[in-house]
């Protein structure tokens, strides 16, 4: 089984890094463009195997795509990510020209590959590698919401002071500052609503830190995150190579589920060896839904952008 990375930069490295511990491909391939790099990372992480005990053969290329040829998944980070005081939509004008071309090359050597793409701003270049790659809607999957659902938990467990793992919350809707979902009301410290514990006001500070999780990480870092986007983009990749129908926030093509049509936007799906299989209804609230809908609007307004 081959998974292939492209762009062998601070998120690519860290999901081939993963996908290569956890053994979900006898061969990792990670591509860049920038003349070396990719090899270079792939040595380095080649040099783990007997440390960290994994057998997968990491493969670098600048650029070749026949070394991709007959993925089973795809893994999209090539792009430019943001600096502190950007937005993630800023990036559209350097991102989809690229997103675009590493697609349409990528579908060349692999047709039946799913894809995963993580390059920002997400939901709008997801829709672009749907729209260019042409492929079957259940095999071109953003990541995003898996991320969002993370760091959502990171803060409840944080506001709980408990063990994260013993708290349950998705975040829907965009991969933006703005955009994004987080749903406090069905969120759970196993099995009990969270507002059991925190008042209105905590929650509202969580779901606004949660939103505002990869600006602030930007701040600290002068760029932004990998560690846990490159978890997240491992987890997707481990719920379709072992088929694990795993229910996860992913933005994908909506032809009417939630309201929307035409878009790619974060709702949670169940993850399995076809890619997402279906979209799972939340049954949303009034309030709940108002917000979705305002996401979708800002999200397809960035599609507008786009030279499809
Ligand atoms: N969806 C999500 O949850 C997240 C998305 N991101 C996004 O992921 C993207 C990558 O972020 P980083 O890895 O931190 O950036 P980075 O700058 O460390 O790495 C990007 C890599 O892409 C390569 N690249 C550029 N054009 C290429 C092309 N045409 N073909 C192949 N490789 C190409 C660059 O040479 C570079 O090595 C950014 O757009 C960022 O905003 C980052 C974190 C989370
Ligand atoms: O914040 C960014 O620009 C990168 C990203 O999408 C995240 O870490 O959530």
């Amino acid at each position: 089984m081959k998974v292939t990375v492209v762009g062998a930069g601070n998120v690519g490295a860290s999901v081939a890094e993963y996908v290569a511990m956890k053994e979900l491909a006898d061969e990792v391939v990670i591509l860049d463009i920038k003349e070396g790099f990719a090899e270079g990372k792939a040595m380095d992480l080649n040099q783990c195997a007997t440390l960290n005990g994994f057998n997968a053969n990491v493969i670098g290329t600048t650029g070749d795509y026949s070394k991709t040829a007959g993925s089973k998944v795809v893994v999209i980070t090539s792009g430019i990510p943001r600096k502190p005081g950007m937005t993630r939509e800023e990036l559209i004008g350097t991102n989809a020209g690229i997103v675009k071309s590493v697609t349409e090359n990528l579908i060349k050597h692999s047709p039946d590959a799913i894809l995963v793409v993580i390059s920002n701003p997400m939901d709008t270049m997801t829709y672009l590698s749907a729209k260019s790659s042409g492929l079957p809607k259940n095999r071109v999957i953003g990541m995003g919401g898996t991320l969002d659902s993370a760091r959502f938990r990171y803060r409840l467990a944080e506001a709980l002071a408990c063990n994260p793992n013993d708290v349950q919350g998705v975040v829907i809707g965009g991969h933006g500052d703005t955009t994004m979902i987080p749903l406090t009301r069905l969120a759970t410290y196993n099995s009990t609503p969270v507002s059991n514990y925190l008042s209105e006001e905590k929650l509202e500070e969580v779901a606004k830190a949660t939103m505002v999780g990869g600006a602030t990480l930007t701040g600290l870092l002068g760029t932004s995150a990998w560690y846990a986007p490159g978890a997240a983009g491992a987890a997707v990749v481990e719920a379709i190579v072992r088929d694990q129908k795993k229910l996860m926030s992913a933005s994908v093509y909506l032809e009417g589920e939630y309201g929307q049509k035409d878009i790619c936007v974060g709702v949670p799906v169940i993850v399995g060896k076809d890619g997402w299989e279906e979209v799972v209804d939340f049954k949303l609230n009034d309030d709940e839904k108002a917000k979705f809908e305002a996401s979708a609007a800002a999200v397809r307004k960035m599609n507008d952008a786009l030279e499809l």
